[in-house]
């Protein structure tokens, strides 16, 4: 099969955490021909590979892009970061690998979408993954995904805080995604001796070969192509060129929760008012198009301790995270080669709550945000806490029909009675642990939010000043069996033939994890389903 021909079987918009995972397993195939189109460029750049690499590639404009969100009414535009190139996110994101839980996939599949269930979900993510802990009921082995989760810790911080969680009544556990309990225990990564795993290495790397898969690098889909209803391929841009590919069969977006609704709008896919707004002729009205986002939103604490202990002392300066780099280039071992988070916890935000409704993730070293993302000269601890299950909707749509044109995200939080009695538990149930022994003696003080900040009421204000967005925004092109769904269940667009979305925006709820893990999960779902169609 030529590689420079212009027709496939599939054609698929964005090599990321579900495109890049479709498009291996598609190509498995030998007759199926697939074009996996990404508008990042090749990138062989080694802090892709290295764990603590992000630090550098976030504030690279070449492996991601940085939307900003409209302003809160403090004047503070959030930015929203996506990564670029093969892999997509997976190839910059924060590595924690958590699947989510059991029954917000069952309730996925209450809704009216049976394919999502965790009796379909469970066996996929456990094809994906090689598992450190070995396989069992609840994990894989030998799957193409390394997951890690270190057993110990010599940093001490590290020891002091598990030691006051469990006082807190956070169980420790080795595997936080073997159960959904309150709990506590070393954070799941992304990562395979000392190398990250992104779906770049983990599933396009070994099919590169395949004469039947053809990667186009540096090429971006502005707009879909139509005969009547049915949609036949993609116009994209490669540098000054335009190109036109045609789809035999399928085309399938899986830009993201942030492109893949531009793509859509720009079609003429959409809310009628926003497309006449931005210029777009209507061909089909679907009016949940980028609406419905739900994005989690944290909130931090940093403790500065009184002596000089964690890995603080292993990173502060650039002599010393030098010293750590040639560690890890010699033993792939040493904080250079561990993940964004070391500790993960799952809690109940009160004790009525059936099943934990926050994740907190905590660095056993402070964090300096004067500069950008740089750790702290100070010995501390950075703590940050999320609701995981949150209600209130964002939006994302195109400004004007022109590709490449910046999206307009209106980025809400804590709308929800429920949100904001979530959100404004989080700072106590992280002083929960503060407050006990052997770490409180170890602190100094509190860092912020300050012990100035206590009510629910003011939690929240502190989570807005500025507070962060946690990447995993989810439901712009959701799924569901109802009309004004944007796609049925085995995630086809509704209103057209030909087109199907296949990435981490077809998912109506946040299923209480991170989104990488999912988003892999649903690229390989997906491919069964088209498969057999
Ligand atoms: C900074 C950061 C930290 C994160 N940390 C974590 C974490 O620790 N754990 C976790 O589970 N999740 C994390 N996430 C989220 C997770 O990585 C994403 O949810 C997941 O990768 C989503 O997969 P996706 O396929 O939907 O989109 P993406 O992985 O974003 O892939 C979309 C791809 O489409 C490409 N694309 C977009 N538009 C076009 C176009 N028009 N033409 C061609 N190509 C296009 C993009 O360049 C990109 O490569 C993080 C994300 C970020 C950005």
């Amino acid at each position: 099969m030529a590689k420079n021909q212009k027709t496939y079987d599939y054609i698929i918009v964005g090599a990321g955490g579900s495109g890049a995972v479709l498009a291996s397993r598609l190509s498995e195939d030998e007759g199926t021909s697939v074009l996996l189109i990404e508008r990042g460029g090749k990138s062989f750049n080694p802090m892709l590979y290295i764990p603590k690499g992000f630090f550098f590639t976030l504030k690279s404009d070449k492996l991601t892009t940085t939307y900003s969100a409209e302003p809160f009414p403090s004047g503070y535009a959030e930015p929203w970061q996506r990564g670029r190139g093969l892999g997509g996110s997976t190839a910059v994101n924060g590595m924690m690998y958590v699947r989510g839980q059991q029954a917000d996939y069952d309730a996925l599949a209450a809704a009216g979408n049976p394919q999502w269930g965790w009796e379909r979900v469970l066996p996929a993510f456990r094809a994906i993954e090689d598992h450190s802990l070995g396989a069992s009921a609840m994990r894989g082995a030998g799957g193409p995904v390394g997951i890690s989760v270190p057993e110990d810790s010599d940093d001490e911080t590290v020891r002091l805080f598990l030691e006051s969680a469990e006082k807190a009544g956070w169980e420790y556990v080795a595997d936080l995604n073997a159960q959904d309990q309150q709990q506590i225990g070393f954070t799941p990564s992304t990562i395979k001796n000392g190398i990250r795993q992104s779906t770049a290495n983990t599933f396009l790397w070994p099919a590169r070969r395949r004469k039947n898969l053809t990667i186009a690098t540096g090429t971006s889909v502005g707009l879909l192509r139509f005969d009547g209803r049915r949609v036949v391929g993609v116009k994209a841009r490669q540098g000054e060129r335009l190109v036109d590919y045609t789809a035999r069969k399928e085309v399938i977006i899986s830009a993201g929760t942030i492109e893949t609704p531009m793509l859509l709008e720009r079609s003429g896919i959409g809310r009628g008012e926003v497309l006449s707004k931005a210029g777009v002729a209507l061909r089909v009205e679907a009016p949940n198009v980028g609406e419905r986002v739900i994005e989690q939103h944290g909130v931090a604490t940093q403790v500065r301790f009184k002596r000089e202990i964690g890995h603080t002392l292993a990173l502060s300066s650039k002599t010393k995270q030098l010293a750590q780099g040639a560690r890890y280039l010699l033993t792939r071992e040493g904080p250079v080669g561990t993940a964004g988070y070391d500790l993960m916890a799952h809690v109940r935000s009160s004790p009525e709550v059936q099943r934990p409704d926050i994740q907190v993730v905590a660095t056993p070293f402070g964090l300096d945000f004067s500069a950008g993302l740089n750790p702290s000269e100070e010995p501390g601890m950075y703590l940050l806490g999320y609701q995981i299950r949150p209600n209130t909707r964002s939006s994302i749509h195109i400004s004007d029909a022109s590709p490449g044109s910046s999206p307009v995200i209106q980025a809400n939080y804590f709308q929800d009675e429920e949100d904001r009695r979530v959100t404004g538990a989080i700072v106590d149930r992280l002083r929960d642990v503060t407050s006990q022994e052997p770490l409180a003696s170890e602190i100094a003080f509190e860092e912020f939010p300050g012990r100035e900040v206590r009510t629910s009421e003011q939690v929240l204000k502190f989570a807005h000043s500025p507070g962060s967005t946690i990447y995993h925004a989810v439901g712009s092109a959701a799924m569901g069996p109802n009309d004004d769904d944007v796609v049925t269940p085995d995630l086809r667009v509704r209103g057209v033939e030909g087109l199907r979305v296949v990435d981490i925006s077809v998912l109506p709820t946040q299923v209480s994890g991170n989104t990488a893990a999912p988003a892999m999960a649903i690229g390989w779902l997906a491919a069964d389903l088209i498969r057999n169609a």
